[in-house]
């Protein structure tokens, strides 16, 4: 049975399980998936490994405009190539996670990224993409908004500060303690703060639904919304 592509926007804050959750789910249903916040840590690398002053914002626009980012939207394998330079791990590196709101609320470098977000969702959906037309789950913070508000199933994926602080100090220190949660609130709470100056992802816009995390781990939170994928698109 031939199937209309299905595209799935996920948003939230640092920390909810976007990416995690948007893998297994694009890898259940067999679809390709892109992690938009990667390419902006692509974009902030290649601004970072030329020296480009990132209060520069017209350079900055210049030097990721004329970025070659190659996509492997294969959600076992996604991979980030930029200018012929694998940059999976690179782009992870905290030297980038401290400076990326600074390229992320470039509105110039948000109109460029979006564009190119909104062709690869376009060729997900016929024949040519990865997916072979069956579609794609797509997460960020500006999907179910701006780059894909016509999205088949649009998804606000949530979860408490105490606890989006708690999985990501669990994941970089391998300890929920005291210090390793102040050592990782400049990274979860200040940076959604910084870069909620430029997209909204903490209150879902209507149409979008909520999925609150906080109690869930992570198993039964795909499960969840795959259910919700099963309820809005029957898939
Ligand atoms: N429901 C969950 N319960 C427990 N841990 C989770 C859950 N969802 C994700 N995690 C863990 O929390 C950490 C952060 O998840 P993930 O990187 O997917 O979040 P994110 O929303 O994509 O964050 P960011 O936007 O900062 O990249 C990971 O270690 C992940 O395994
Ligand atoms: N659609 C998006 C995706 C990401 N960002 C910003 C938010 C973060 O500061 C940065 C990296 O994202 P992460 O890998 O932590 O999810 O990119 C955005 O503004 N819009």
């Amino acid at each position: 049975m031939t199937r209309t592509p299905l595209v799935v926007a996920v948003d939230g804050p640092s920390g909810s399980g976007k990416s995690s959750v948007s893998r297994q789910v694009a890898a259940q249903l067999d679809l390709a998936y892109l992690d938009t916040g990667a390419m902006y840590r692509a974009a902030t690398w290649r601004c970072v490994q030329r020296g480009v002053d990132l209060m520069d914002t017209a350079l900055v626009a210049d030097t990721v405009r004329s970025m070659v980012l190659q996509l492997d939207l294969n959600p076992r394998f996604p991979s980030f190539v930029v200018d012929g330079v694998d940059v999976g791990v690179a782009i992870r590196a905290p030297e980038i996670s401290a400076v990326v709101s600074q390229v992320a609320t470039n509105l110039e470098v948000r109109a460029d990224l979006g564009e190119r977000q909104r062709r690869v969702i376009a060729v997900e959906r016929t024949p040519d993409g990865f997916s072979g037309g069956r579609g794609i789950v797509v997460e960020g913070r500006d999907i179910t908004t701006v780059i894909a508000p016509d999205a088949d199933v649009r998804l606000l994926l949530t979860a408490s500060e105490e606890a989006r602080l708690a999985r990501r100090a669990r994941e970089v220190h391998g300890t929920d303690d005291a210090a390793a949660l102040e050592a990782t609130r400049e990274h979860v709470v200040d940076r959604d703060a910084r870069d909620s100056t430029v997209v909204e992802f903490r209150t879902a816009a209507d149409g979008v639904v909520t999925v609150d995390s906080s109690g869930l781990d992570l198993e039964q939170t795909v499960q969840a919304v795959l259910a919700l994928v099963e309820d809005v698109a029957g898939r």
